[in-house]
């Protein structure tokens, strides 16, 4: 297993462009199996969860008509299995989004239950409930959720909880449903927004994206997708953050500035200097950051998957941060980690306190998940000495090439292949 070293005390600067986002990406993959003819895709990221999605489509009867640079075309005519095998569903969660397109086109599915980030139990359960309401029949059986739809029917559903990729899997289904569908208590994440307007390109109704509401009228089929992925929020935000942490200057290119509004008032709030433009933040900070206290909340507030980021940032800041993680329960898994480089981090269920020490000392850590794993990497860039991260996996999931980007921003850091 690879393993990424960082030799820290460098503060980043320069520019660094964002790759289309991996949350986007995944969905819209996913969405090709409602439409039928040849999907084109550009500003793809090259990270390890969009290989994993397009080996599935494939399995289920796409063909992928070339995959060069950041563009794919992929052929969704005939789907010809509905079977989502365990061995590609295991490492992803995005991959229980063909659930709701096959049961939507081909009226059956059978979909191993989802892996992804270790952040909690993850249940599928709204999912379900969502799909069930929409007429399809779906049991739970040796490890995979099995589903038959002769013709989904438009209802009105409303999700006990605000869930994102269950808010886009029972929306891709009510698309191709009969009638009108009422969706209530939806997730308003970016993503969510963005592949309710991708497949409206394609011939969908949806109304109400953005909102807590989406009504959609069933339509008898779609077109092929045509779009290009928007930038990647998160991806966004962990460069501002190494900026932040390493006492730099950083120009964060090819982003949408307004999707980051949570982080930019909370960089600043900590006192680092947040400029923009309407593609670009540049994050400077010059002198110790002050603690500042965040909460985790669904789009439009603090976005869980910045918060191991954040947190890292505040183990620097001089005084005491109170981080509290709302949205999964069990999303710490970093804060040991950042304890063994000198962090001083207090657990108490659902909520951090992070005392900000004077320095970081390099150390042997081990990557949990994805954001965990980004928050060792910036810990490693203002730490004292060398971090040897290891089970780097999880950052090839969702970061494209993040050595050579911060590299090129005049980090310190390798990949030590295995
Ligand atoms: C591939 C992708 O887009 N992943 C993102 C997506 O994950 P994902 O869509 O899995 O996250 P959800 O929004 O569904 O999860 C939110 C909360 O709802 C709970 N829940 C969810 C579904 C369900 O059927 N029952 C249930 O109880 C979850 O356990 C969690 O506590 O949104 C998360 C929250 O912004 C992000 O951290 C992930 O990066
Ligand atoms: C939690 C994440 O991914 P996944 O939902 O795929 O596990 C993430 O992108 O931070």
């Amino acid at each position: 297993m690879d393993k990424i070293c960082v030799e820290g005390g460098r503060r980043l600067h320069g520019t660094v462009r964002i790759s289309g986002a991996k949350n986007a990406v995944l969905p819209v993959l996913a969405a090709t199996l409602l439409t039928g003819g040849k999907n084109e895709i550009t500003n793809i990221p090259h990270v390890r969860d969009v290989v994993t999605l397009v080996k599935l489509l494939e399995e289920l009867g796409c063909k992928t008509d070339s995959f060069e640079g950041d563009r794919i075309v992929l052929d969704s005519t005939a789907i010809d299995n509905h079977k989502a095998p365990y061995e590609l569903v295991k490492t992803m969660r995005a991959s229980c989004l063909v659930l709701g397109p096959l049961l939507a086109r081909i009226g059956r599915a059978e979909v191993s239950l989802p892996g992804g980030c270790a952040i909690g139990a993850r249940p599928i359960d709204l999912h379900i409930k969502g799909l069930r309401a929409l007429g399809a029949t779906l049991s739970i059986e040796g490890g995979y959720i099995k589903g038959r739809a002769d013709k989904l029917k438009g209802t009105r559903f409303c999700f006990d909880s605000i869930t994102v990729t269950g808010t886009m899997n029972v929306m891709m289904a009510a698309t191709l449903a009969e009638g009108e569908t009422i969706l209530e208590n939806v997730a308003r994440e970016p993503e969510v927004t963005f592949l309710a307007d991708v497949l409206n390109r394609c011939g969908a109704k949806i109304e109400g994206g953005g909102s807590d509401t989406l009504v959609i009228q069933g339509v008898s089929s779609l077109k092929p997708v045509q779009c290009a992925i928007f930038p990647d929020r998160i991806e966004a935000a962990t460069y501002m953050i190494a900026a932040a942490i390493t006492g730099g200057d950083v120009n964060v290119t090819h982003c949408l500035p307004q999707h980051l509004e949570p982080v930019v008032l909370k960089l600043k709030e900590a006192g680092a200097e947040v400029t923009q433009d309407d593609r670009s933040v540049r994050v400077r900070a010059s002198s110790r950051l002050r603690p500042v206290n965040i909460i985790t909340q669904p789009y439009p507030g603090f976005a869980t998957d910045i918060q191991a980021q954040f947190m890292a940032l505040m183990t620097l800041a001089e005084g005491q941060s109170v981080i509290t993680e709302t949205v999964f329960e069990n999303r710490f898994l970093h804060a040991a980690e950042l304890k063994r480089m000198g962090a001083n981090i207090l657990l108490d269920g659902h909520t951090a306190i992070v005392t900000g020490v004077d320095k970081l000392s390099g150390a042997p850590v081990m990557a949990t998940d994805l954001r965990a794993s980004a928050s060792l990497v910036l810990a490693g860039l203002a730490a004292a000495g060398e971090t040897l991260i290891s089970r780097v996996y999880h950052i090839d999931r969702g970061y494209e090439t993040m050595e050579e980007k911060m590299s090129q921003l005049g980090a310190a850091i390798r990949r030590i292949r295995a």
